[in-house]
């Protein structure tokens, strides 16, 4: 069964982008079908893996989303774009804004990203969604497409405030359109093994959300080869195969594949108890 994962943080530059590149391809290296969908109208993702000019493509999320709107059909896989190291991308660009504002008055319009990924998810193990950062209708969108959310958190700054504004996000869509949405986790990025920054973090959060929000045990380390990646269009894995970033994505790649199994011995446990 297909697993749509939202890598979500209202707050920009966090590692959203980076986490989706070295996921993805993490994941892809492990065997497993991925796509990419670039939900932000930034188009970052889709830059980093190598298409430059995002704003230049004749499809992209935003074609697609507009004629799920209309109603119009499209090609199973129009656009889809495929990048070297075994992942398919669906790219974003700044249409997505006009996209993001035309929702609004559209029937359904939290569902029509949902709708679009659920007429391409068949062909793949993985669906990672990189949001915008922000908590608009895309990001709603892509919570409700979503059966995780992975939140990325730079391990700088105290997520405070916007930490509560997500989670209440998260909890609503959960509530009011798709219940079966859960919470992976949250992931520090960008961790400086010279300060204590990401261990007050890590404390932050236990001691505010307790143990409804999971930390995962893999840190991302502050790297500046990981910061180069995407002016290379390659993943850590192929610019710096042997440097602590490819080292942490990698194991955070594995972690996120013992969750979904982890889940699925509990929901096991579950049906067989419940006989
Ligand atoms: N582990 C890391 N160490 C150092 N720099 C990093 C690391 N991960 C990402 N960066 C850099 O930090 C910046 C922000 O990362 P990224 O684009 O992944 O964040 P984002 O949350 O997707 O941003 P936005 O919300 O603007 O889309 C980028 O310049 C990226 O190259």
């Amino acid at each position: 069964m297909t697993k749509v994962i939202a890598l979500a943080n209202q707050k920009g530059g966090v590692g959203k982008t980076t986490t989706a590149v070295n996921l993805g391809i993490g994941l892809a290296a492990d065997g497993k079908k991925v796509l990419l969908v670039d939900a932000d109208a930034q188009g970052n993702l889709t830059d980093s893996l190598g298409f430059h000019e995002p704003d230049n493509l004749s499809v992209s999320l935003a074609t697609l989303l507009a004629k799920t709107m209309l109603e119009e059909s499209y090609e199973a896989r129009e656009g889809i774009l495929h990048h070297h190291e075994g992942v398919d991308l669906m790219p974003g660009n700044i249409e997505l804004s006009a996209v993001e504002v035309s929702l609004v008055n559209t029937m359904s319009r939290e569902t029509i990203l949902r709708s679009y990924i659920d007429s391409v998810k068949a062909d793949y193990d993985y669906v990672l969604i990189d949001c915008m950062p922000s908590l608009g209708m895309l990001t709603i969108n892509a919570l409700a497409a979503a059966d995780s959310v992975i939140i990325p958190v730079q391990a700088h700054y105290l997520p405070a405030k916007g930490m509560t504004q997500l989670l209440q996000t998260i909890a609503r869509v959960r509530r009011q359109i798709n219940p079966k949405l859960v919470l992976d986790g949250v992931l520090l990025t960008m961790v400086d093994s010279r300060t204590k920054f990401a261990k007050d973090i890590s404390f932050i959060l236990r001691r505010d959300y307790g143990d409804k929000l999971r930390v995962f045990n893999t840190e991302i380390p502050l790297s500046v080869r990981a910061a180069e990646t995407s002016a290379k269009g390659k993943s850590i894995y192929v610019h710096d195969p042997d440097g602590k970033a490819a080292e942490a994505y990698a194991a955070f790649t594995k972690e996120v594949q013992s969750i979904g199994s982890e889940r699925r011995h509990a929901r096991q446990h579950q049906t067989d108890h419940s006989r």
